[in-house]
This record gives C-alpha cells, sequence and structure tokens, in this order.
C-alpha cells in the first residue's frame, strides 16, 4: 500500500506541477477531477478506499446551507460530535450570500423560519431582510461552533456496503493563491444530503441535456447582441435604468426583478410561459404563508387551497386580464407536486398594473437586437435576465440507485444505508428546521445502536 500511496502521489504531485506551470486563467480544474477519476478507479479496483489521507466522521453533512448548518447544530445536541460539514464555496449560505439579489427578503415569516434552537433578534422585522437572514445564519453557525471544510466540492459519494461506510471525493473548488489543493476522501457512516434544492441555475442550452431540466432551447441567444444573466447573477437595476430589458420567466424571481427594474427606471417586459398562481405575500395582514400552515392544519390540501385563493381573490381581484392565468391545480398541491412556489407578490402587481411591468408570452426565439415570441411578434430588447429557475446537483455526484434525486427529490427524509437528506421536503426554512430535527434524533439513535453492538 506505501508503494501504491508514492506511486499515486507522485502522479498528482506531476499533474499538479504541471497546472502549477500553467498561467491561472488557462489552469485546467478539470485536470483535478481526471486525475481523482484515475485516482478512485486505481484504488478501487486496488481494494484501497483511498489512497489520499481518509478523513473519518460519525456523519457527513454535504453543504453548509440552512439546512447543513441546522443538521450539523441538531446533531450536535443529540450527542453526535464527529460531524463533518463539506462545503464548496469559502462562506457558509453561498446561495444566499452570493446569488441573489439585493432588495431579496424572505417570504415566509421570521417565526416560521427561524433554524432549531435560535430565534431572529426581536427587532428584525416580520419578513427579514437578506441582510438581516445572513446575519442570523453567521451567528448561527459561531455561536454553535460550526465549522465547515470549505472549498470542498464533492464530486463523488457512493457507499461501500461491505464496510457500510459511505465515501466522498472533493476537490477543491478554488485555489487559495497559488496553493492546489489536494483531493480529500471523507469516510463516515451516515450522509446527510443538505446541497440544496437550487444548487444550479436553470440556463438554456442549444440543445435539451437529458435528465436536466433545462430552459429547453433558445434558439439564436447567441446572437443576441445585449446583455444576458441569470436571475442568480442579478444584484440590482442601477445599471439598467432607460433600458428596455426582457425577464424571461415568472417566478418569484423574475416577478421581484421586474419590480426592482422598474423601480430602478429601467422599462421590464416579463415573459410568462405557463399559468401561474400569484397570491399576496400577505392577506389583511397576516402572512398567506401562516394562513396556509394554519388552514392547513385542519382542512385538505384541497380546500386550503380553494380558500386561500379565494381569500387571495379579494385583496388582488381577477388578474387574467393582466396575462396571469390560474392553473388548475392549487397553489401548495402545486409546491407539493412539482415543486412549483406561487408567486407571492410584493409589490410587482402594481407595477404590472399600470404599465411600467409589461407581460409578454412566452419566447420562441431570439435574434441579434431582440425576441421573437410565441405569438409571432418580434420586440427589441437591451438587455434579458434569465429568471428560469434552478435545480439540484445530486444526480451530478450521488451514486445511488435511489430514484428521488431523479426529478429533484420527492421530499422524503431518509433513504437506505444511513442516507439524509435536509431542505429537499419543499417547504422552504420550515421544512429544514422539520427534517433537520428529525434527522438528528435518527442518527443518533443508528450511533447507539451502533455502540451496543459493538459491547
Ligand atoms: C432567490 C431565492 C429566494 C428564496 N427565498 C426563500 C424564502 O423566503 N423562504 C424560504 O423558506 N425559502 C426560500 N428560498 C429557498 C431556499 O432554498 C432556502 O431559503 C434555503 O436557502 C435552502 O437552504 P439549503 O441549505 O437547503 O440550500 P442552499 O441554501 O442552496 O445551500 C446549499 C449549500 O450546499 C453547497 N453545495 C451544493 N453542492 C455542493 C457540493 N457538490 N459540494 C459541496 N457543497 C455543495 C452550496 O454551495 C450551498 O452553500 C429561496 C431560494 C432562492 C433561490
Ligand atoms: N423570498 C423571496 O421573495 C423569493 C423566493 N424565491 C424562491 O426561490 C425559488 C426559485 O424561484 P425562481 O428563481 O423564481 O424559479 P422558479 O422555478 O420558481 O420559476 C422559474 C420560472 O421560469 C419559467 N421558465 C423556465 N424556462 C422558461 C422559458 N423557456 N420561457 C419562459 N419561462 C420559462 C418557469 O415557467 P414554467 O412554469 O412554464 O416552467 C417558471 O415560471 C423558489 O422556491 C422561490 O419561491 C425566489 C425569489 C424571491
Ligand atoms: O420560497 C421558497 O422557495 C419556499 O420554499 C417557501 C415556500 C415553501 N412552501 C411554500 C408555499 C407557498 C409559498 C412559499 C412556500
Amino acid at each position: 500500500m506505501e508503494l501504491m500511496r508514492i506511486v499515486l502521489s507522485d502522479i498528482i504531485s506531476r499533474d499538479l506541477t504541471q497546472m502549477k506551470a500553467a498561467p491561472n486563467n488557462q489552469r485546467p480544474r478539470e485536470n483535478i477531477v481526471d486525475v481523482c477519476e484515475r485516482l478512485s478507479s486505481i484504488s478501487s479496483n486496488s481494494g484501497i478506499s483511498s489512497v489520499l489521507e481518509c478523513i473519518n466522521a460519525d456523519a457527513l453533512v454535504i453543504g453548509a446551507g440552512p439546512a447543513g448548518l441546522a443538521t450539523a447544530v441538531c446533531l450536535q445536541r443529540k450527542g453526535v460530535h464527529n460531524v463533518v460539514v463539506l462545503e464548496q464555496s469559502d462562506c457558509i449560505a453561498s446561495l444566499w450570500r452570493e446569488r441573489t439579489y439585493d432588495r431579496l427578503c424572505l417570504h415566509i415569516p421570521k417565526h416560521l423560519s427561524e433554524l432549531p434552537y435560535m430565534h431572529f433578534p426581536r427587532e428584525v422585522p416580520k419578513f427579514p431582510t437578506r441582510r438581516q437572514f445572513l446575519d442570523y445564519l453567521d451567528a448561527y453557525a459561531r455561536e454553535n461552533s460550526i465549522r465547515p471544510h470549505f472549498n470542498q466540492k464533492v464530486w463523488r459519494a457512493w457507499h461501500n456496503d461491505s464496510e457500510r461506510m459511505w465515501y466522498v471525493h472533493t476537490v477543491a473548488a478554488a485555489d487559495e493563491g497559488d496553493l492546489i489543493q489536494l483531493p480529500r476522501t471523507y469516510r463516515a457512516a451516515c450522509l446527510v444530503v443538505a446541497s440544496g434544492e437550487n444548487a444550479e441555475p436553470i440556463l438554456p442550452s442549444e440543445g435539451a441535456t437529458p435528465g436536466i431540466r433545462s430552459a429547453c432551447n433558445f434558439p439564436g441567444l447567441h446572437q443576441f447582441s445585449g446583455k444576458v444573466l441569470h436571475s442568480c447573477q442579478y444584484k440590482n437595476g442601477h445599471s439598467f435604468r432607460g433600458k428596455s430589458v426582457l425577464v424571461v420567466g415568472c417566478g418569484n424571481s423574475g416577478l421581484e426583478v421586474s419590480l426592482d427594474l422598474a423601480d430602478h427606471g429601467a422599462m421590464p417586459s416579463i415573459s410568462v410561459r405557463s399559468p401561474v398562481h400569484v397570491l399576496p405575500r400577505e392577506i389583511y395582514g397576516i402572512s398567506t404563508f401562516s394562513i396556509a400552515m394554519a388552514l392547513s392544519k385542519f382542512l385538505t390540501l384541497r380546500w386550503t387551497d380553494r380558500l386561500l385563493l379565494w381569500l387571495s381573490g379579494l385583496v388582488l381581484g381577477d388578474l387574467s386580464a393582466y396575462g396571469f392565468r390560474r392553473p388548475s391545480p392549487g397553489p401548495l398541491e402545486l409546491k407539493e407536486t412539482i415543486g412549483k412556489t406561487p408567486l407571492l407578490d410584493v409589490g410587482a402587481l402594481t407595477r404590472v398594473k399600470d404599465g411600467s411591468i409589461r407581460v409578454v408570452p412566452a419566447v420562441h426565439s431570439f435574434a441579434s437586437t431582440g425576441c421573437f415570441f410565441a405569438d409571432g411578434n418580434f420586440e427589441d430588447f437591451d438587455a434579458v435576465v434569465l429568471a428560469t429557475g434552478y435545480q439540484n446537483n445530486v444526480p451530478s455526484w450521488l451514486k445511488v440507485e435511489s430514484t428521488c434525486m431523479s426529478d429533484g427529490c420527492r421530499g422524503q427524509w431518509k433513504s437506505t444505508n444511513n442516507l439524509y437528506f435536509a431542505g429537499f421536503s419543499r417547504k422552504g426554512l420550515l421544512g429544514i428546521s422539520l427534517d433537520a430535527r428529525r434527522i438528528a434524533v435518527d442518527i443518533q439513535q443508528q450511533q447507539k445502536f451502533r455502540h451496543s453492538t459493538k459491547t
């Protein structure tokens, strides 16, 4: 084994030397994954789980967003201490810190958005801002001494049935200056997937990639001469003042980005492809989400939806005249079945009604100066914001037979071989807290059982 280790570390160091020699902007990052692939194929053929140092833990948590942090804290409270949180970026909550726009606020009230064992500060408003939520998450990690292993992108996780252990390979997601971190291998009896329902932006592809829900084709987008960005790259409307901007996608991102553009003096048009439920964020001063949760405690989903839509109609009126057709399934039913969140309006509808946000049909294709719509009309635009949503990245690295991840997970929190999912219940932050608590209880029981069978 020692010889193997020397040989393979020589392969790595040669590859890494070549990579180091390459100018930074041409440093082939994918080399490191190729090296890992070679390592893992050699190691698995030779029966050696890893020729690099293998870091052992009782539980591995993939992702240091709210779900990963909440799960790590709950495990700690249940006496499971050797927990390693792996995070691809260099910070906690990278989705909220790096891939959301300035004006974003939680649209679920704070008492239903809190993580286990920690309240928001009293002075924080009902709907915390993005900054306040990040401050809360930073305090949550700090006060619970959760220290993730940063810059560790999980590229492969699999279960060794004979050892009844999970193995996880990571690569450094970014270099630290000139220092290229070696790939790592981690091993634990329990694996918690907390990499997020919204891990990757859905981007248009020239050809549909099988198994990946893309925004389907946008023929001609590469010809469009204006700026194109995804909503995860949008910060605010400063640079779009006076510009005609097409926002593709009528989800909560698309609607609020359009509002932000209008507030910054741009001329936004939002492309609505499918029927969509638009609800007010509050109904007579009570959060719509709170009303939904309260009603669903004693009504069926269908009746809860019917009441929600009736109350929303009282507040918003009929929106079909503005291009918003309602789908036949209700809002909560759609969220539960296909993960489609209803729109919780935070002011955009007023701008639609006064004409400063235009509603346009689905996109057909692009030309150099603008876009053809499904109704055959063409319009010029200065820029395009793709508010086309997100998808989870679990199928790309979790090597299991489970079908649950094929369509973004069906909301289960526990699978086989001590595999758990935190944050895939389609209930947002409220669901995350529920997942974290029950995962911690289950892992604690697993650990007690393993210790009892050893003695
Ligand atoms: C714009 C926007 C607004 C939202 N607003 C709300 C809201 O108001 N209320 C609500 O309840 N929900 C909201 N959500 C849903 C959102 O998913 C949750 O708020 C929350 O971020 C989920 O936490 P999470 O930890 O499950 O996932 P994330 O916050 O996405 O965190 C996952 C973490 O895993 C890391 N990761 C991913 N893949 C890997 C890998 N292979 N290796 C290592 N690390 C990895 C990521 O870098 C990230 O840090 C919003 C989502 C978006 C996009
Ligand atoms: N707290 C807050 O205020 C906010 C919360 N969020 C949350 O973040 C998550 C992600 O939201 P969001 O980013 O809006 O993503 P969503 O998945 O909710 O919406 C994506 C939208 O893009 C549309 N779309 C995709 N491809 C095309 C296309 N080719 N042409 C036209 N439309 C297209 C979809 O339409 P179709 O239905 O036809 O597929 C859908 O309406 C959600 O859970 C949301 O609730 C987001 C923003 C703000
Ligand atoms: O905004 C999100 O992404 C959420 O997941 C919050 C959420 C979960 N379930 C809902 C039902 C109605 C409105 C918002 C949500």
